[in-house]
């Protein structure tokens, strides 16, 4: 039977102003996922590696499961799938680690059935597959990792995506300090509606955002680079987030937040040697605070999930 391989990568969500409409993909790390076809209808989650034998390896409760189950199902396929799933980002760290897995179950599906659906239309499956991990169908992990860049979910019903095309010289560092944040608990934290002057800064910061990503204009993607919504809430579950915050920024970053649901933070640059630097110097603050962490710097990555093998 057929077999395929395909790698997901990793993505920030919000990008700090934009709670649940922006996110993009970075390079690193990236979870790899193989599937076999097979005779007899079902999908089976043979074996899962890198997640210390924690994530279910019961195909309805495994993101990449679900994902590959709907997609069976809209094809009308009377196949069947074997998964193995090699883990390689770290669960509950606000890296897209449960969209990884089932961006990239999906563009290997896909491909052995010679790419009936396009990566848009594979979306709404991997929003199934986000609503059984965190409670919430949210898109902005799995659109940039399924379609690479920059993307701006525009609206969830209908769902409407577009990319935002960003400058070649921008620079991601993500600093994933060793501590887990659930994104349902952390979705569980906010308010419910904000004040109007909240509204109205986060949604100056919104099109500030995406008007200097375009042009490209520096100055104002830093000005931007704000949020009033979640990350005064959010801090508070981030040890010393204040700091590291500011770390970032006297190191050279144009701006710094958290990284979807956190505990990881982002930072962008527009040097790779700027973007080295902030990493080093966030790794020294969680260091200082006895905290051991991760950093992957990479440029945004415009492809997105894709098949290698
Ligand atoms: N294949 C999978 N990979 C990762 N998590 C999975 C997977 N399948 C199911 N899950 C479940 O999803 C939850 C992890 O999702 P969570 O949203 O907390 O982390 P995350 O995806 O890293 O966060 P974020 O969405 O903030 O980036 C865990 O409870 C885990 O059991
Ligand atoms: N937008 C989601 C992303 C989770 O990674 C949230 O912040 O809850």
């Amino acid at each position: 039977m057929k077999s395929i391989k395909a790698l997901a990568p990793a993505t920030v969500a919000n990008v700090s102003c934009g709670f649940d409409i922006f996110g993009f993909a970075v390079e690193a790390p990236a979870d790899e996922v193989i599937i076999t076809l097979t005779s007899t209808p079902g999908v089976v989650i043979k074996q899962i590696t890198g997640d210390g034998g924690r994530l279910p390896l019961h195909a309805s409760s495994n993101t990449a499961g679900v994902a590959v189950e709907a997609f069976l199902e809209s094809i009308g396929s009377e196949q069947g799938a074997e998964i193995v799933l090699h883990k390689k980002l770290p669960l509950g760290s606000g890296m897209g680690s449960s969209a990884a897995s089932s961006a990239a179950a999906l563009v290997a599906i896909n491909h052995l059935y010679d790419n009936p659906l396009s990566r848009e239309q594979l979306l709404p499956f991997a929003m199934e597959a986000e609503r059984i991990a965190c409670g919430s169908a949210h898109a902005d992990n799995v659109a940039p990792s399924l379609l690479g860049g920059f993307v701006l979910i525009r609206g969830y019903a209908p769902l409407d995506v577009a990319k935002i095309p960003t400058p070649p010289n921008l620079y991601c560092t993500l600093v994933h300090p060793h501590l887990e944040l659930k994104t349902e608990d952390s979705r569980r934290v906010l308010k419910a509606s904000i004040p109007m002057k909240d509204a109205i800064t986060q949604w100056g910061n919104i099109a500030g955002l995406v008007v200097g990503l375009m042009k490209p204009d520096y100055g104002l993607i830093m000005r931007s680079l704000h949020d009033v919504v979640a990350e005064p809430i959010r801090s508070a579950l981030i040890p010393g987030f204040e700091n590291i915050k500011a770390e970032s920024l006297r190191n050279g970053a144009l701006g710094c937040g958290i990284s979807g649901s956190g505990p990881t933070i982002f930072s962008l640059s527009t040097e790779y040697s700027i973007a080295e630097r902030v990493g080093k110097a966030l790794q020294q603050q969680f260091e200082s605070m006895k905290l051991k962490s991760d950093v992957f710097v990479s440029k945004i990555n415009d492809a997105g999930a894709r098949v290698v093998a």
